[in-house]
This record gives structure tokens, C-alpha cells and sequence, in this order.
């Protein structure tokens, strides 16, 4: 990425990173966070943006290196929001699948013009720890939450969140298509035009 030989990436999410990986391809040399340390941060940011930024600089302050982060999640129509930030907290920690059991009881016999939602991703990249200028991008990705699971592929929430122009879930897309549309696709296609590179 220019001007920037190494980065790394201050997640802990295997699928996140792998996603981050394949978009930003070989424009600069990937490092990840888990291979500087296994601690993660307190997200204790009230924003998507304000997490992607505290965990930019706690990976910038153990790596030493330029630091970029994800932070992300899912906001349902009809639980005005939530669980938004608290995505991946939503079950008390439990993992990705008691976070969709959750979810899928919140919306018991909601019908389906009621289900509508977006994945939302903030990235925030620094230079260095104390970085007074981060870079923010931003990505939506609307749709809306089934009755039941579909879909092997991607991670978190993507088989309960369908995406209506691709009439399937995000968890039965192929990786490269869901790479091209998703929330995290936007965010970092404006973070390439931002660093000139798209
Ligand atoms: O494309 C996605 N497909 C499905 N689910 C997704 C996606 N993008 C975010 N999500 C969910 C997963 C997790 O429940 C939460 C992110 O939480 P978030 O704190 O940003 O990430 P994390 O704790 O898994 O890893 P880390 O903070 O180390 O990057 O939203
Ligand atoms: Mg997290």
C-alpha cells in the first residue's frame, strides 16, 4: 500500500483477516496481529469507528509497524441497530454460533418486511501509534436476516443475512463475490482510492 512496505492487521478474526488479505492482494507486505500477541484489546469505543481506531494503535504500539483495523458488525432494523457494536459480544462471548441463536430468537415471528439489515465496517489505518490523522473508511452492506441458517462459506453472521440483488446469503456466496460486495469490500475500495491506489 503506498508508502508502506509492511502492515499489519490488528485483527484476531481468522475470516476477517482472510477477507482483508484477498482485497488487498500484493499491494504490501501483510503482517498479523496474532503473530505480535494473542491479547485483544477492550473495545470500548461507543462507535464502530472509534474500536477500529483503538485497536489500530494498540497493533501499531506492539508491532511497531503501521497498523490497519477492522471493526464491524451487524444492525437489525427491527432491534433498532443492535447488535451493532456488540456484534460479536450479542451472546455474552459464546462464539459466532450462540450469536446467530440469539439473533434468530430476537426475530421469532417477525416477518420478513421487518428483517431488514446492514453489516457495517469501519477501517482505520495508522501510521504509527499515535498517529494524529488516522484514515477512516466507511462500507454499508444492506439485506436482511433469514428464518434459518443457509450457507457454509464466510463466518459470523453471513448465513443468516440475505442479500436480496444475489438471491442467496452471504454465507453461500463464493469468497471472491462476497469480497466484491460486502460492507468490508466498500470500505476498503474507498481506502485504496484514498491511499491512490485504485
Ligand atoms: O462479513 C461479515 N460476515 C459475518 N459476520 C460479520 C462480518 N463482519 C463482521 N461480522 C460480525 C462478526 C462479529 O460478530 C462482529 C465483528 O466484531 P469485531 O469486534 O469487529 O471483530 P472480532 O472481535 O471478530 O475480531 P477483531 O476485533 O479482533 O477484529 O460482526
Ligand atoms: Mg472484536
Amino acid at each position: 500500500m503506498s508508502g508502506f512496505k509492511e502492515l499489519v492487521l490488528a485483527s484476531h478474526n481468522a475470516g476477517k483477516l482472510k477477507e482483508l488479505q484477498a482485497m488487498l492482494g500484493d499491494a504490501v507486505r501483510v503482517r498479523s496481529i496474532g503473530e505480535f500477541s494473542q491479547v485483544e484489546p477492550e473495545e470500548t469505543g461507543l462507535s464502530f469507528v472509534e474500536n477500529a481506531i483503538l485497536k489500530a494503535r494498540n497493533a501499531a504500539r506492539i508491532s511497531g509497524l503501521p497498523a490497519l483495523a477492522d471493526d464491524s458488525g451487524l444492525a437489525v432494523d427491527f432491534l433498532g441497530g443492535a447488535p451493532g457494536i456488540y456484534s460479536a459480544r450479542y451472546a455474552d462471548g459464546q462464539g459466532d454460533a450462540a450469536n446467530n441463536a440469539k439473533l434468530l430468537d430476537a426475530l421469532k415471528d417477525v416477518p420478513d418486511a421487518q428483517r431488514g439489515a446492514q453489516f457495517v465496517c469501519a477501517l482505520a489505518l495508522v501510521r504509527h501509534a499515535d498517529d494524529p490523522l488516522p484514515i477512516l473508511c466507511e462500507g454499508l452492506w444492506h439485506g436482511s436476516i433469514l428464518h434459518e441458517a443457509r450457507g457454509e462459506h464466510g463466518f459470523g453472521y453471513d448465513p443468516l443475512f440475505w442479500v436480496p440483488d444475489s438471491e442467496c446469503s452471504s454465507a453461500e456466496m463464493p469468497s471472491e463475490q462476497k469480497n466484491r460486495l460486502s460492507h468490508r469490500a466498500r470500505a476498503m475500495a474507498l481506502l485504496k482510492q484514498r491511499l491512490g491506489l485504485a
